[in-house]
């Protein structure tokens, strides 16, 4: 496949409602887009970096900027010999450590762009079994418990099959015994604490036992494999890591050293969807569930998310939700909540295509890049 043009964009996207983690409040969503023209068509890759490097190593702008100094360069060395297919991409990038997220972008720009040629949706090409997937949501960090009942219910209202509640120290087993107490037991219902607590927190960590959780995801921090291990002996709720997952042969480092039960795939986080279909498979064969996470994708991530989510192994609800959860207008044709699932796109490519005049609303920046 031939490249002929590398578009970069920085958006900003208002959020319907703030929303809270352990590592600081979002108000807008500032993420970047990557557009690889071919001859034929073009491609889109999300590129799911937070504004702060806050939540990894990785920001917007220092994304941005790497993809433009040093990935793209590689890439146009590697695609002029020989033209460029999806798999030849994280081979030519690799002279360049880190920046998973810059990769995630322009790789599945080019995975788009070539599925887009080839009349194949991502879907059918990841090997997907399902034709909609179980729509779980993230509920940030609330003022109150009252407020964070409100949102709870209303969410469950909407249908959602799965609630995650962010949590950090001073906001844990109260929330979620007064989400039990009002919502009942047969909510699925698990926690997020984004590396807020350290091990000497285990004793508080093992009083939501009793809540009957599915999981307790990223308790500490990202490069504390060890601890992670020593805490899933004294907490009876499995240990699911995000943060700390960042490619298959860390996913197989982290199961074999007891450090998780479940993973937490989000393909920008590992370099893409590649990557996450490893991750996957090293998981299934460890009798490991997984599930897809989100970083507030626009329509465009959240459908390639979607068909990942879409494959044998993803058996927990992920953070895959409706466009409106977080998006008054979509940049793509919204996905919206049909009895709890996201229906698995199937057009070509990603499946979802940007509308023009809502992309440019929210376009903060672009520069095309000739090759
Ligand atoms: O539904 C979504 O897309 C967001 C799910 C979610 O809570 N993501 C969290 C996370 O730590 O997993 C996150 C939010 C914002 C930025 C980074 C990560």
């Amino acid at each position: 496949m031939k490249l002929t043009g590398i578009e970069l964009r920085r958006v900003a996207i208002p959020l319907v409602s703030p929303f809270r983690t352990s590592f600081g409040t979002q108000h807008t969503r500032e993420l970047g887009l990557v557009r690889v023209r071919t001859e034929q068509t073009d491609g889109y890759g999300e590129l799911v970096t937070m504004t702060a490097p806050v939540y990894s190593a990785e920001y917007t702008d220092g994304a941005l900027a790497v993809l433009r100094d040093h990935l793209i360069p590689l890439l146009a060395q590697a695609a002029a010999k020989t033209g460029l297919d999806p798999w030849a991409v994280a081979p030519a990038l690799a002279p360049i450590k880190g920046h998973r997220m810059a990769k995630a972008a322009l790789e599945t720009a080019v995975l788009d762009a070539w599925l887009r040629e080839r009349s194949l949706s991502m879907a059918e090409w990841l090997g997907a079994t399902r034709e909609k997937v179980a729509a779980g949501v993230s509920v940030g960090i609330m003022d109150s418990v009252p407020q964070l009942l409100d949102a709870v219910g209303g969410y469950l209202d909407e249908g959602y099959l799965r609630i995650k509640l962010k949590i950090e120290p001073g906001w844990d087993v109260a929330p979620v015994r007064a989400v039990r107490e009002r919502f009942g037991d047969d909510v699925l219902l698990q926690v997020d604490a984004n590396t807020a607590y350290t091990l000497a927190d285990a004793p508080l960590l093992a009083r939501l036992d009793p809540f009957d959780l599915l999981l307790i995801e990223q308790p500490l921090d990202e490069e504390d494999i060890r601890g992670h291990a020593e805490l899933a002996k004294r907490v009876r709720t499995p240990i699911c890591l995000d943060e700390s997952i960042v490619s298959a042969r860390s996913a197989a480092d982290a199961i074999a050293l007891g450090a998780c039960a479940v993973v937490n795939i989000k393909p920008g986080r590992v370099g893409g969807y590649l990557e996450s279909r490893r991750i996957h498979d090293v998981c299934v064969a460890n009798s490991v569930p997984v599930w897809c996470g989100g970083m507030l994708e626009t329509g465009l991530g959240r459908a390639a998310n979607v068909a990942l989510a879409a494959l044998p192994g993803f058996t927990l609800p992920g953070d895959t939700s409706a466009s409106d959860r977080y998006y008054r207008t979509d940049i793509t044709e919204p996905f919206v909540l049909e009895d709890g699932h996201l229906q698995v796109p199937r057009e070509p490519g990603l499946g979802r295509t940007p509308i023009p005049e809502l992309l440019e609303a929210v376009t903060e920046t672009k520069e095309w890049i000739a090759l």
